[in-house]
């Protein structure tokens, strides 16, 4: 079943001028198609022409290329939002006002009228859908929009640890997916619900809010897959199912899992999920943890310092300083790190989607209580999410952490303006809270106080416009983390290299000077699943590519090192962060060294 789109044939379209009398248009009659668009519905004015076919028919809104009425010349397309004026003109008429032009359709019946006019009553329906109500609509088209390119399908679909991991938790839990009713929420491209035939499903509903609901529609079709997956152009909120399904699946986390708010509507989508019915995911687990960088501070302080200049062409720049500092430091960083720059043990927050309500994420506080592992500057608070799906086969984790392998989703820190000096033993204590904004985001705010002194820091961070830091060098360990001596390391590595260098070759396997077996040429990808035993030749492991972009110049040096603030219990802590502050033209690199699995990753959600 697709959202309906209408096909009405033979009405005039007169414009209605000055004058107040009626002018024909274009002399001849057209045809009329009203197809779902993410902000209501596009109406599109055809020639008629003597080859399409017969009279009024509901078509799929996601026939794929070879809609018939793709062949016919299209003259003109207009949107039509709840917003747009209309009204009836008598029982077989109907005026519609776009911008300075009045449209006045005659149908050819009275029926012809009405199935417009339905329509149009459908999209006021939706006016109060809870995603409309929660949503700008500047935002909200902005989004559609960016999920309705290929190129950022596919950039999620070359994610191939999030991509390999879904599919290996349906596939492990086909039991739950045989024979099954399945709900795609955000299909996208379709992927998850391909996913979920392979696995035994009988059918699967494919919800897409976006324009990519016709290019899922084009590869159900290729696929033949017409009588599985029913693709449903719509948001999850405002789109009718005809029956209940036993399992929910959907990717719905952003940055930091709660970005983009789209949990809401994963939540929201349970009102078709039968008594016992699963959800794939089943719950997200946000950790939080105190970081020390003081090379990613620096980099911020120093950037908001360009406006310390008074004479910058003449012009003195300084009382626009505070406000430069504030947007800098309202930034979530958005990157990777090495797990060392913790300085305690992370603190999780789950949330359980079989049992929370689309509320629940309105507010959600996160308490916190760090036991301070390590003596240093906490400089903010790092992010990253995992996910589990619990099926009746097994559990499957899908993680985001520094400790695991990179996904487009990297990690995040949100950095204090005013960093706190700890000290081993000491409990940071505080909370961050995430509020929930209309712009399908959340203004994350972090209160800080370490017990036992009247140090307190805080910061409120826009999770919208973070600073897409990652530019795929290799992450750095603290300084302090070597425990032994990395130059005998070095050496004791390059003894260990001759010795393998010294080879031979026995029965055509290569065998170094230690008598190891060269396996070079039969490396095996861990990442690669063998899924129910099948081979899978044609499976590229994909890569995250690049969006081309790179990480900004530095501010030129010209601005002034200014001390930063450091709410420290000792003097000493304050000139040390001054003086040993790495130079942030070490970011500015803009060859990739050696990136993470030798691949390019960034982001690639909206944001
Ligand atoms: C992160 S992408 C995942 C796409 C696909 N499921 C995959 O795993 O590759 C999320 C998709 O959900 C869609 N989406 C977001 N909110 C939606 C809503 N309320 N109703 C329907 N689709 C929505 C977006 O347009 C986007 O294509």
């Amino acid at each position: 079943m697709c959202e309906q789109m209408a096909l009405i044939r033979g009405c005039q379209i007169y414009n209605i001028g000055d004058s107040e009398k009626l002018v024909n248009k274009y002399g001849h009659s057209v045809n009329l198609v009203l197809e779902y668009d993410p902000n209501g519905i596009s109406l599109k004015i055809f020639k008629e022409t003597n080859g399409l076919e017969n009279g009024n028919s509901f078509q799929s809104a996601t026939a794929p290329a070879t809609s018939p009425t793709s062949h016919h010349q299209q003259i003109i397309e207009y949107p039509l939002t709840a917003k747009t004026p209309n009204c009836p003109n008598g029982a077989s008429s109907h005026t519609i006002f776009i911008g300075d032009e009045v449209i006045y359709i005659k149908f050819q019946s009275k029926t012809d009228a009405q199935t417009f006019r339905s329509l149009l009553q459908k999209i006021s329906a939706k006016v109060n859908s809870v995603f409309n109500l929660r949503t700008d609509e500047s935002s909200a088209s902005q989004y559609f929009q960016f999920y309705g390119y290929l190129s950022q399908q596919q950039n999620m679909m070359q994610d191939f640890v999030r991509t390999s991991t879904y599919q290996r938790a349906i596939y492990s839990n086909s039991v739950d997916f045989n024979n099954k009713i399945i709900l795609d929420v955000g299909a996208g491209s379709g992927i998850l619900s391909f996913f979920a035939v392979q696995a035994g499903a009988r059918k699967v509903y494919a919800v897409e809010a976006s324009n990519m609901a016709q290019y899922a529609q084009q590869l159900v079709h290729s696929n033949n897959l017409i009588d599985k997956i029913h693709v449903i152009a719509g948001k999850i909120e405002e789109i009718e199912l005809p029956e209940m399904v036993d399992v929910i699946i959907s990717e719905p986390m952003g940055y930091m899992l709660y970005n983009e708010r789209m949990l809401e509507s994963y939540l929201h989508s349970k009102k078709w999920l039968k008594h016992d019915g699963k959800m794939f995911p089943s719950r997200g687990d946000l950790h939080v943890a105190p970081f020390t960088d003081e090379a990613l501070y620096i980099e911020q302080y120093n950037k908001a310092n360009f406006w310390m200049q008074n004479e910058f062409h003449g012009v003195n720049l300084v009382s626009l300083r505070d406000a430069a500092m504030k947007e800098y430091f309202r930034q979530p960083i958005v990157d990777t790190f090495d797990i060392r720059i913790c300085m305690a043990k992370s603190i999780r927050h789950t949330t359980n989607f079989l049992m929370a309500d689309e509320r629940d994420l309105h507010r959600i506080q996160i308490d916190l209580e760090f036991h301070m592992l390590e003596t240093g500057t906490c400089h903010g608070l790092a992010f990253w999410f995992d996910v589990e799906f619990a099926g009746s086969n097994s559990q499957i984790w899908l993680s985001t952490s520094p400790t695991e392998s990179l996904t487009h989703w990297y990690q995040v820190r949100c950095l204090l303006q005013t960093p706190i000096f700890v000290k081993q033993g000491q409990v940071l204590s505080g909370k961050v809270v995430l509020v929930a904004n209309q712009r399908q985001s959340y203004d994350v705010e972090i209160d800080l106080k370490l017990e036992g002194t009247l140090i307190t820091s805080s910061n409120t961070l826009d999770l919208k416009n973070p600073y897409f830091r990652y530019t795929g060098a290799p992450v750095q360990a603290p300084p302090g983390s070597s425990s032994t001596s990395p130059s005998e390391a070095y050496w004791s590595q390059l003894d260990a290299q001759g010795a393998r260098n010294a080879v031979n070759l026995v029965n055509g396997i290569t065998v170094n000077g230690l008598g190891e077996v060269d396996m070079s040429s039969t490396i095996i990808n861990t990442n690669l699943m063998a899924i129910g035993g099948s081979n899978q030749p044609n499976i590229h492991p994909g890569l995250i590519s690049s969006t081309g972009r790179q990480q900004q110049q530095p501010q030129q040096q010209q601005s002034m090192t200014l001390s930063p603030p450091i709410n420290t219990s000792t003097q000493q802590q304050q000139q040390h962060l001054i003086g040993g502050a790495i130079s942030p033209s070490m970011f500015s690199s803009q060859s990739i060294l050696n990136s993470h699995h030798g691949q390019q990753i960034h982001g690639n959600q909206f944001y």
